[in-house]
């Protein structure tokens, strides 16, 4: 990482409340070293250069540690996880969580297993696989006290896909872009199908680069229906009270 890179990311940090030790900014300078490495080769991630993976990636995984809904020695899913985003920066800065990155795509999921013991992370346990398929699995089926998920899917579809994850009382943190008053309203109404209530959706602005964000908290409330998730795919095709585009 350049030193201006390195200043980035603490000042982008710091905007978020949180102080990096030297060996979290190591960690991530040698993250962004495997993620630069990796995406030469195959198709990882559609960002490139230094700013941008610092500010786009790093910090904008770290948004979601905003509200303290992470706080604590909790258990997370990391709900389509891609290159390892939010997990990996939330491994780094949040030890105490122990973290199932789970992604569809192996060789994703194979990049952040290599990626994680490089770095050290042993709070790290990556999964393969599809959530339509895993949440019903009696392992995986409400044994997570946290699901988080950044750019995945329309709220509704979040929805059906993290709520059987969670047992009851735990919560999912979405991270979103803007959200439109239709999307947080069929979220609204999913979310109660599969036994959950919206706590929050704030607006926010990415630290430094401004970019317009939106976290969305919802609490699984009761059990979730057998029924659901339904089958693979059909969450995305025919999203719950909501139109997909
Ligand atoms: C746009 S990428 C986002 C990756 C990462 N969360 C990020 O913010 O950079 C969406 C990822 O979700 C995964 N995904 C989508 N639907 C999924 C499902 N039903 N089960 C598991 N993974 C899924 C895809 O394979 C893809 O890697």
């Amino acid at each position: 990482m350049t030193p201006e890179g390195r200043a980035l990311l603490l000042e982008g940090a710091a905007e978020l409340g949180l102080k990096l030790a030297p060996e979290q900014v190591e960690q991530f300078g040698h993250l962004l070293a495997l993620l630069t490495q990796a995406s030469a080769q195959m198709n990882l991630t559609a960002l490139r250069g230094e700013r941008d993976i610092l500010l786009k990636h790093f910090v904008d995984s770290l948004t979601c540690l905003r509200g303290g809904w992470l706080d604590g020695g909790q258990r997370v899913l990391d709900l389509g996880t891609g290159a390892g985003f939010p997990a990996l920066p939330l491994a780094i800065v949040q030890p105490r969580l122990q973290i199932v990155p789970l992604d569809a795509t192996r060789k994703k999921v194979e990049f952040v297993e290599r990626t994680a013991q490089a770095l050290g992370l042993e709070n790290v346990h990556p999964l393969t696989g599809r959530a339509e398929s895993l949440g019903r699995d009696p392992q995986q089926r409400e044994r997570y006290d946290r699901v988080v998920t950044r750019a995945v899917a329309a709220l509704p579809v979040l929805a059906e896909l993290a709520l059987p994850f969670l047992r009851v009382g735990g919560l999912l943190v979405a991270q979103k872009g803007p959200l439109t008053p239709e999307e947080l309203e069929a979220g609204t109404r999913a979310a109660a199908e599969v036994g959950g209530q919206v706590r929050v959706a704030e607006p926010f602005t990415l630290p430094l680069a401004g970019d317009a964000r939106t976290l969305v908290v919802i609490e699984k409330t009761a059990s979730t229906p057998e029924r659901y998730p339904r089958r693979e795919g059909v969450p995305n095709r025919k999203p719950l009270f909501w139109q997909a585009t």
